[in-house]
């Protein structure tokens, strides 16, 4: 008989062969083991390529595929191989195209061979069955888009995520999961009360914690948590990272963090996109204000 109990690994999906499994290669090594290391190297920050239309114009460009391929060409080569995480906004891309998602396939491939852990940003979520097309597409190895993580929303289910993390452990990949946007609408989903008393994004830490459980030195399903929010007065330690967007253009600095992360602040991806990409097209400027971003946040986190 099926199990059905909450947590439960749900039956594979009827015509599909789990991404990523039978391939009788040795296990890649698993993403938050690679987070980790890129956070103690290259300090813990990630930044967000989100090719704006007013931003290609502040930085001289046209906002058309030209300007958006200049505009991250310019920022992969600024970045990729000082930050920990740089992380594309799929949307800025998808609005031109195939030709837009040509140039996101490219810097991809150029952040990651530079050293960047690429995390997409397309915050996928649907049934299981569509669910496993979107694993093929980020999160197996033969994919054009293939990314060391990608974000997730869990409003489906948290189990109709089960393709993608079973292909993301597959791959050495990871997947950061809406749990407490930044965004002041996302309380109104994510604060309401579960049928067990629970607030829905607890239910979702503590899906995320228990995939987590065991895996050293961190897991590989992370949560996404706005730095924005203030005390959240919620356990955030789910022995994964937790990405932390908001930082800069959205109003929070990394001095916030350790009161909204608490005893967890260790394992924080601080996240910012304008307030870095603000200061291109120069590349040396781009990277000074990556810098400054990284020497605040080491010191936050420190508690200095
Ligand atoms: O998943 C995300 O990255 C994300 C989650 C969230 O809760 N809030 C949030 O702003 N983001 C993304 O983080 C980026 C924030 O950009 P800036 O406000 O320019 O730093 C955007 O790409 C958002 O889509």
């Amino acid at each position: 008989m099926t199990d059905r109990t909450p947590g439960a690994t749900p039956p594979a999906v009827p015509g599909t062969t789990p991404v990523g499994t039978g391939t009788g290669r040795p296990a890649p090594e698993p993403f938050g083991a690679r987070l980790r290391r890129a956070m103690d190297t290259r300090g813990p920050l990630c930044v967000g390529i989100d090719p704006h239309g007013s931003l290609l114009t502040a930085w001289g460009l046209d906002d058309d595929v030209a300007g958006l391929e200049r505009f991250t060409r310019t920022t992969v080569e600024a970045l990729a191989d000082r930050v920990a995480v740089l992380k594309p906004q799929s949307a800025f891309f998808e609005r031109f195209g195939s030709r837009g998602v040509a140039v996101l396939e490219k810097a991809v491939a150029e952040a990651r061979a530079a050293g960047a852990l690429v995390l997409m940003d397309a915050k996928r979520g649907d049934i299981g069955s569509t669910m496993d097309a979107y694993a093929r597409t980020y999160l197996a190895p033969e994919s054009p888009l293939f990314s060391d993580a990608v974000t997730l929303s869990p409003y489906l289910g948290f189990g109709s995520l089960r393709p993608a993390l079973d292909a993301a452990a597959a791959a050495g990949s990871g997947v950061f999961v809406l749990a407490l946007t930044s965004n002041p609408e996302g309380a109104e989903v994510q604060r309401a009360t579960a049928a067990d008393g629970r607030s829905l994004a607890r239910v979702m830490l503590d899906h995320l914690a228990a995939e987590n459980a065991g895996a050293t030195p961190l897991g590989s399903a992370g949560a996404v948590v706005g730095a924005t929010l203030g005390d959240v007065g919620a356990d955030l330690a789910i022995n994964g990272p937790l990405l932390a967007p908001g930082i800069g253009a959205q109003g929070a600095t990394p001095a916030d963090l350790p009161r909204v992360f608490g005893a967890a602040v260790g394992d924080v991806v601080p996240s910012v996109s304008r307030g870095v990409l603000r200061h291109g097209p120069d590349v040396s400027a781009l990277r000074e204000a990556a810098l400054r971003f990284a020497d605040e946040v080491r010191t936050a986190v420190a508690g200095g």
